[in-house]
């Protein structure tokens, strides 16, 4: 059993969804295929929420039309006159939609978000799963809903493995071993059999949930890349792609910011030794990036980029050492403020951390802190990571930058600094 999984990027529109089915058929037989939401529809479903939950019906409706008549137009040019008859399941899921968007909102943001935003996933699946039988390929569409059961922390749901495992591996079993079982990513149920979602991008995650609970052969992402490369091509020119990563690598480069794999998505397939490809859904038949097991790390530089980050230093008002009596204040603040931490360094009475700029709980967390400490803060910044550094690869990313912060571990440097060019 294989389990291959599909972004947006790769579904944004009805030629995308014919170049998944011809993967399919000549790579896929049999296989558990994780899909995420076309193109960015997840952005347009989050304003839909946002209007929704503010009350305003009438947004929210039109927002949501902008959604359904993009899924339309994939559906027609997929279907021709038979959209009713091949995709009917679709038009029942956005009838569930307009019910629930004409009744007046209840339950937490959170909550609200995760029952709408969720629909992408839904909705997406419904239409590979329709097409793959429209050209001959048996698939089966599952409801993750009924699969992935999680806790009720709507927006971030921490996964439930035992229950997980025991729903995915009696699904499996009861279905015919050549035929695709279709599923979304990204989403999963609360023990209230509410919807809650995984986190954003956490379709990658998916895949590996369920390669974990089904003891998959391996994990493929298909993706708008050759494979993982050593920097972001939409930053870097020049990449290199990286033909066989270690597992300890891929974790390092994914945590520190590597988009390109969802950070919580190798740990369960390192804990089975599954190995994850990472392949390019333009140029199907070349081997892309294997994630595994391997002796020997990455030889060359890898460049991660973050971009809009936020210095903050804080400085007790008292005469404490920071190290010894703020440190738990100091993270429960972050954690209750849902900030998570890119970088920390401290000195005996100063605690610097690197966040990404989020107005919409930057300036909370930061009425907080100033409650007990002095606070110093700079935006605008840039968090360079490399890993596998060496000092050549350091002075070519400081060129017409200002260092203001810097981090070296063995593997490892992480540089905060000011564009220059931006500043002047
Ligand atoms: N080291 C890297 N190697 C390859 N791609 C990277 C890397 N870091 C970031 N990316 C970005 O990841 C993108 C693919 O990931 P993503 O957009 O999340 O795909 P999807 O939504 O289809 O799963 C690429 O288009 C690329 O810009
Ligand atoms: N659709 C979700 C989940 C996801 O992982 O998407 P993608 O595979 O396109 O990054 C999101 O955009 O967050």
């Amino acid at each position: 059993m294989n389990v291959f999984k599909f972004g947006g990027a790769s579904v944004k529109e009805a030629a995308g969804v014919r170049n998944l089915a011809r993967i399919i058929q000549t790579q896929g037989e049999g296989a558990v295929v994780v899909v995420s939401a076309m193109g960015k529809t997840t952005n347009a479903l989050e304003e839909v929420v946002r209007a929704y939950a503010g009350g305003d019906t009438d947004e929210a409706v039109r927002r949501w039309g902008d959604v359904r008549a993009y899924h339309e137009g994939i559906m027609r040019d997929l279907a021709g006159n038979h959209v009713e008859e091949n995709f009917q399941s679709v038009l029942n899921t956005f009838a569930g939609v307009e019910t629930y968007l004409h009744q007046s909102a209840t339950g937490s943001f959170d909550q609200i978000y995760d029952q709408i935003v969720s629909i992408g996933e839904v909705v997406s699946t419904q239409i590979v799963a329709a097409f793959l039988n429209v050209e001959a390929v048996s698939a089966y569409w599952a409801d993750a809903r009924e699969l992935v059961f999680t806790d009720a922390t709507y927006r971030e749901g921490k996964v439930d493995w035992e229950q997980t495992s025991r729903q995915i591996q009696s699904l499996v079993a009861t279905r015919p071993k050549q035929e695709v079982i279709v599923t979304q990513g990204f989403i999963g149920r609360a023990p209230n059999g509410l919807t809650t979602t995984l986190g954003r991008e956490g379709s990658d995650y998916t895949a590996a949930i369920f390669a974990y609970c089904l003891d998959a052969e391996s994990v493929t992402i298909w993706k708008d890349v050759p494979g993982v490369l050593n920097a972001d091509p939409k930053w870097f020119d020049d990449t290199v792609l990286l033909e066989r990563i270690t597992y300890q690598d891929a974790i390092e480069l994914a945590y520190y910011g590597a988009t390109v794999i969802h950070p919580k998505t190798i740990k369960p397939l390192q804990n089975k030794g599954i190995p994850l490809y990472v392949r390019s859904f333009v140029e199907p038949e070349k081997p892309g990036t294997a994630i595994g097991d391997f002796e020997q790390h990455l030889l060359i530089p890898s460049f991660i980029f973050k971009i809009n980050q936020v210095l903050i230093s804080l400085h007790p008002k008292d005469f404490s050492f920071i190290a010894e009596d703020n440190l738990s204040l100091v993270f429960g603040q972050f954690a209750q403020a849902g900030v998570k931490i890119n970088l920390m360094q401290n000195t005996a009475i100063s605690f610097s951390v690197v966040i990404d700029q989020n107005p919409s709980r930057v300036p909370a967390l930061l009425e907080q802190l100033r409650q007990s400490f002095r606070v110093n803060y700079n935006e605008g910044l840039e968090l360079i990571t490399i890993r596998y550094y060496d000092q050549s690869t350091v002075d070519r990313v400081l060129i017409n930058k200002k260092l203001l912060l810097e981090q070296k571990s063995r593997y490892t440097v992480q540089l905060v600094v000011k564009d220059l060019g931006q500043a002047m």
